[in-house]
């Protein structure tokens, strides 16, 4: 049974679904040093935040196949790392959105109202109506950064509250932006228009200190920002300066650049300063949604599924693969046969996309057509996180072609290898309930389903050549399943695909060969 180490708090739920399929150790706040020692026995790692998953502890997990992230952010994961190794890195990306929504916008009426200060103060027995007098969001402007899934619904929220909306995101079009009642601009113009400003961006090269003491001098003096996206997007030295000279009304922070928060300028400011403690995804709600989402992805991959949230296989959302799953499972197939036929090393896949298929996207199927191509040479370590990085490495070529013409089957996929050893192409389609099926090999019409173990010939159309292979094979006892000639003209060159029910045994290639009229033949695993 697979194991599956849990390192951070994780919803119950998760837990549930996950112990379906493996032997699950919830074991959190681990030192580093003691999950180095013990992520070698694990399957699959689950974690939130907490838990950062280093280069150094991807290659301890030499049995890790996935590491699953109950949330969005994937900052505190090694993922090229992962990705080198082959270990899927999935996440969960809208199940904490509205969550991490509210809990903005919460900070948001919290810094306008001084709800914390106020309400410690009650508690301490004052009753001090002048110190905490607060402003209206009302007809104010909210600079929204990233309008992405959380932004968005901020800014849904705000706009149902009356405030007017300006956003910065140069990766969203005018038209949804608009849709969402905002208006873009740059962020120069945010800073400086905004009543209050939000962040909902993810950390990356670009975005560390995008707020600095330079942008934060743009700001009105009575404007204040929120930061409940990632620490390190605002520079926290700068911003603790702003706020304590009274450069701006204040700040309200939810994540920091280090986790937990150390010693920090930030706790001295009083009510104008919000801190919490990374608390934007913690809803119940939230929590068995992420738990769920992930829990059942880990389930899937340990079954041998592809997962529907994978940050690192290339365009691979949950919406492409529910409608390319069955031809990812025809491209591998294909992947596999072609790279069987062509034997020695492979240096150009030409993978093309024909009829209805020519208008999906074809990354998915480039790469479920590499892991085919790879298995023989990689067998399971070849796999949709490496197959792209595996065959670049191996300096295979890939040419990615469409013929939305070609009308033979609905949609089809044609897979043509060229190598050391020559050149060889195999068509597929699904047909009825998305059965796969052989519709073509090096250019000759078929139509047969692959089986485990197949037989192809190359041979002269010609009286008694089936007979003879018949006989051959029967002598060496093995049971025919199915067979099939493919050939263009009468007496001309053809194809035979032969369904056989065991391994060939060795030495037969070399005798079938010696059949006359038969010029090649080829035996492969699928
Ligand atoms: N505090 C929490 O507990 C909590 C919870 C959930 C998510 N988050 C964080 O919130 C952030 C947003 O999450 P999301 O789910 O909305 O992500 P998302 O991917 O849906 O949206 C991010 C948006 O940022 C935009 N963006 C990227 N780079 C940008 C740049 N340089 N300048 C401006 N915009 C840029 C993108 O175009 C996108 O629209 C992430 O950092 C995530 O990790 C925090
Ligand atoms: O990126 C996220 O999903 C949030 O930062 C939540 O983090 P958490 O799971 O540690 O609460």
């Amino acid at each position: 049974m697979s194991k599956v180490l849990v390192s951070d708090p994780i919803d119950q739920a998760g837990i549930d679904i996950l112990s379906q399929v493996a032997t699950v150790d919830v074991n959190t706040g681990l030192k580093p040093a003691e999950l180095i020692e013990i992520i070698g026995q694990y399957d699959a790692l689950m974690i939130r935040s907490g838990t950062r998953v280093t280069q150094e502890i991807i290659e301890a997990g030499t049995q890790l196949k996935i590491i699953g992230r109950a949330g969005v952010g994937v900052d505190n994961v090694d993922v090229p790392a992962a990705t080198r190794r082959g270990i899927v890195v999935v996440n969960s990306p809208e199940g904490n959105t509205i969550a991490a929504a509210e809990h903005a916008l919460a900070m948001m009426l919290s810094l306008s109202r001084h709800i914390p200060d106020a309400n410690a103060s009650v508690k301490r027995g004052e009753w001090d109506r002048k110190t905490f007098v607060g402003a209206e969001v009302y007809k104010k402007t909210l600079g929204v950064v990233g309008l992405g899934k959380i932004g968005s619904h901020v800014a849904t929220v705000a706009k149902a509250m009356g405030m007017k909306l300006l956003a910065y995101d140069p990766f969203i079009s005018t038209e949804r932006a608009e849709q969402l009642g905002c208006q873009l601009v740059d962020l120069d113009l945010l800073m400086q228009q905004s009543d209050y400003i939000t962040l909902h961006i993810p950390k990356t090269p670009e975005t560390t200190h995008i707020i600095n003491a330079t942008t934060l001098a743009k700001m009105k003096p009575t404007a204040r920002i929120i930061n409940c996206a990632r620490g390190g997007i605002i520079d926290e030295a700068a911003l603790a300066a702003a706020v304590k000279e009274g450069k701006i009304a204040g700040a309200a922070l939810d994540v920091f650049e280090s986790e937990p928060l150390g010693e920090s300028d930030l706790r001295a400011i009083g009510k104008d300063i919000i801190l919490t403690p990374h608390l934007g995804a913690s809803t119940t709600e939230a929590q068995v949604n992420v738990a769920i989402d992930v829990a059942e992805q880990i389930r899937d991959v340990l079954l041998g599924l592809p997962a529907r949230s994978a940050v690192n296989i290339p365009g691979l959302g949950p919406d492409v693969l529910e409608e390319l799953k069955p031809y990812m499972q025809l491209a591998e197939t294909l992947g596999k046969l072609v790279g069987q036929l062509a034997g020695g090393r492979v240096e150009l896949l030409t993978v093309r996309l024909q009829g209805e298929l020519a208008t999906n996207k074809s990354q998915p199927l480039v790469i479920a057509s590499l892991k085919g191509l790879l298995h023989q040479a990689l067998r399971e370590r070849v796999n949709y996180v490496n197959a792209n990085i595996e065959a670049k490495e191996r300096g295979i070529r890939v040419i990615e072609t469409r013929d939305a013409s070609a009308r033979d089957y609905a949609g089809s996929l044609r897979l043509e290898a060229t190598g050391t050893l020559g050149t060889h192409s195999v068509t597929g389609a699904l047909l009825g309930d998305k059965e796969i099926h052989l519709t073509d090999v090096d250019g000759f019409p078929i139509n047969v389903p692959p089986s485990k173990y197949m037989l192809f010939t190359l041979h002269r159309d010609m009286p008694g050549i089936i007979g003879k292979l018949g006989s051959l094979l029967g002598s060496f006892n093995v049971n025919i399943a199915s067979m099939q000639v493919g050939r263009k003209i009468v007496r001309g060159d053809a194809v035979m695909a032969l369904s056989i029910d065991d391994p060939l045994p060795d030495g037969i290639l070399a005798e079938i060969t010696k059949v006359p009229g038969i010029r090649d033949a080829y035996t492969v695993t699928l």
